[in-house]
């Protein structure tokens, strides 16, 4: 499985990234955000971080980056994109997504373990997964997923929603959603469930010396799962 890592100036999570791929056997590459091309990939991460400072809202300027042309084609065509977190906000930025990351409610920037559920299995990434809820870590200011009534009706109705906020059993409700986002929404796809958005970063929990190994998990699966 061959992946790529794109970095953006100010992107502080593709190391992480490119280190929780390699462990669980996909070969990586990284991409400078001005290269035109993407190598031969199974799969894009765009990654977490501050791209560009996160002027003028977080995502927007990477999402008109040189490399988005052809991240954008792949996308198009089918190839699997997942956005964590920043990478999620470029995703909406760049119109691959529905909705906006909106500043969390309480106007604070929140770095914590949360859990999630997975929503909906009936994709590449989530397929042969065992494992149905997630502690996973969040650091975001802006994780506040928002968008109009006419998208979360479609977004629902094509069963889009990958990730809920949740507490460790599973209830999904006001005490388990840390940032604010419209039905708890921690993850989004598209339509045909080839991009994946996640305010979650699994890449921060896949050895126990960090703080925990759900992400080990999820990795796990997600390369068994595309192969
Ligand atoms: N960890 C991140 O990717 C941070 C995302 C974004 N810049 C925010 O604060 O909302």
């Amino acid at each position: 499985m061959h992946s790529s890592v794109i970095t953006f100036p100010g992107s502080n999570c593709d190391r992480d990234v490119d280190v929780a791929l390699k462990k669980f056997g996909f070969k990586n590459k990284m991409v400078w955000h001005d290269d035109v091309e993407l190598p031969k990939s199974d799969l894009v991460v765009l990654p977490g971080g501050f791209s560009y400072g996160d002027y003028l809202r977080c995502g927007s300027m990477a999402s008109k980056s040189k490399i988005m042309k052809s991240v954008l084609n792949f996308a198009q065509g089918g190839g699997k994109v997942m956005g964590i977190c920043n990478g999620f906000q470029i995703l909406v930025e760049s119109g691959l997504l529905p909705g906006v990351l909106l500043r969390n409610k309480y106007l604070e920037f929140i770095c914590k373990n949360v859990f999630v559920k997975v929503n909906n299995k009936d994709n590449s990434y989530f397929k042969d997964d065992k494992k149905d809820i997630y502690e996973f870590h969040i650091a975001h200011n802006e994780g506040n997923y928002f968008c109009s009534n006419e998208q979360i009706k479609e977004i629902n109705d094509n069963n889009q929603i990958a990730l809920f906020y949740s507490d460790e059993n599973g209830n999904i409700n006001e005490q388990s959603n840390p940032n604010g986002s419209l039905q708890n929404i921690a993850g989004v796809f598209n339509k045909q469930k080839n991009v994946l958005g996640m305010m979650p970063h699994p890449e921060r929990m896949i050895d126990p010396a960090l703080s925990g190994e759900d992400g080990s998990i999820f990795f796990e699966n997600l390369i068994n799962n595309l192969k």
